[in-house]
């Protein structure tokens, strides 16, 4: 007997050979995916009826920084290098442990409701991170941000923690949590640092997760410091690979485009951040027109301000349409793309697609709203019209995390009340 089948849906497969399904069942077993078709004659312990729903993958957001739920809507319109240095780096000096596992649970929270079942994090204390992964159930690549600043103690001692998270948490929570390391920026690590994080990252056999390129004070200061950008200067290093996850990769010129591509570099596009903060536009077009794999990442609670892929899917597309004057520039099934099947492969797992073998990373869209009535097409309307709150069901790893908009992994108003007395007391503490 099947653990899950999900009956009557539209199944949004995203996988290129099969295409969708007007009226379909996925049956999912030990985790993963054991039947795609019209009809199935297994039975199953829990039977979903999805009629007038989409099914889906998950959604996966390759850059974010979970725990800054607790600074939503801290510090606003500003720009980055103030937002950081004036704003929030004093704030995150405040930070206890026990606001991480609080604030990471409460994104782990909005995540599940907003239909986003995997993400890759960077930030501090993130045992707690982890912890609160392996608590809501969703699927994560975790790493502690490395910020050096030309300290040298401080680069060793933030490696040291780096890897003893990575030995601590690599494949834990039944391998739903996978670590990298988190050189935090090109302008904010040496470029010896940066050498030592790679060779370290090489021997434990992970990914870095680092930002790149996300304003153009970072590129002027790269120029001046190296006569170099960071792209070419992580070029030089040998530091670039398809174990790469930049972040932003806003400033780029058409030969650091051609340098990622060659390397095989992920790319995670953050839009909303990137407009929030006026950092500037990304060349997504550019880059997904040559073969590169982009994806799409919400960046932290402090500059979006919400962890909802829906709203970054469409913001995504109206971007780069308006920014390339061309309309046809990231169409829908495009976005759905960055947003699974590229997030995945990012990310190394065997998600982000609807296909048999496939881990169970599922998602149940309810499309049965006035606003996403009528409907001539379903990714169109996942794209233009879809809310991450239309999501009614969430699945990860074959488990139901969230059925008919009731969470069962999490107590809701716990873990709200939690996170809000959590950013009180914090924000307190700064001003003190
Ligand atoms: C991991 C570190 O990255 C910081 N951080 C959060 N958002 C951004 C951004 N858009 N660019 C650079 N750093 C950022 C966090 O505030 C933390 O200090
Ligand atoms: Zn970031």
């Amino acid at each position: 007997m099947a653990d899950i089948i999900i009956k009557n849906a539209y199944v949004l497969t995203m996988d290129p050979d099969a295409g969708d399904l007007k009226n379909g069942t996925v049956v999912i077993e030990d985790g993963k995916i054991t039947e795609i078709g019209d009809k199935t004659k297994e039975s199953a312990d829990t039977v979903i009826d999805a009629k007038g729903s989409v099914v889906m993958p998950g959604l996966v957001n390759t850059h974010t920084h979970a725990a800054m739920t607790l600074l939503r809507g801290y510090a606003d319109d500003l720009q980055l290098a103030e937002w950081l240095e004036k704003q929030i780096w004093p704030a995150e000096a405040q930070l206890k442990a026990e606001d991480v596992y609080k604030g990471s649970l409460l994104a782990c929270l909005e995540m599940i409701k907003s239909g986003t079942t995997s993400f890759a994090d960077m930030y501090f204390f993130m045992d707690e991170t982890a912890k609160a992964v392996e608590a809501s159930g969703l699927r994560a690549s975790l790493s502690h941000g490395l910020i050096e600043l030309w300290n040298k103690e401080k680069g060793e001692a933030d490696l040291k923690e780096g890897k003893r998270f990575v030995q601590t948490w690599q494949g834990a929570a039944g391998g739903r949590i996978k670590t990298m390391y988190g050189p935090h920026a090109p302008n904010t690590c040496s470029e010896e640092f940066l050498a030592k994080v790679k060779e370290e990252a090489r021997r434990d056999g992970v990914g870095i997760h680092i930002h790149v390129l996300e304003t153009e004070a970072e590129l002027n200061a790269m120029k001046k410091r190296y006569g170099k950008c960071s792209v070419h200067l992580l070029e030089d290093l040998g530091f670039l690979g398809p174990d790469v996850l930049a972040a932003h990769c806003v400033w780029l010129s058409d030969g650091d485009i051609d340098i990622l591509r060659k390397r095989g570099v992920n790319v995670s596009h953050n839009p909303i951040s990137n407009m929030k903060l006026a950092s500037g536009i990304a060349p997504v077009y550019k880059m997904l027109e040559k073969g590169m794999n982009v994806t799409l990442g919400t960046d932290g609670c402090a500059s979006n301000n919400n962890l909802d892929l829906f709203e970054e899917m469409k913001t995504a597309a109206l971007l780069h349409k308006v920014s390339t004057g061309n309309p046809t520039a990231l169409p829908a099934r495009q976005v759905l793309e960055m947003a699974t099947v590229n997030g995945a492969k990012a990310l190394g797992t065997e998600t982000g697609m609807l296909k048999v073998g496939k881990k169970a990373d599922i998602i149940i869209v309810d499309m049965k709203k006035p606003h996403l009535t009528p409907c001539f097409d379903v990714p169109s309307h996942l794209v233009y019209s879809a809310k991450g709150s239309d999501v009614r069901t969430t699945i990860v790893d074959g488990k139901v995390l969230m059925d008919n908009y009731r969470v069962f992994a999490l107590d809701e108003e716990k873990v709200t009340e939690d996170a809000r007395k959590a950013a009180e007391e914090l924000v307190a503490r700064v001003n003190a």
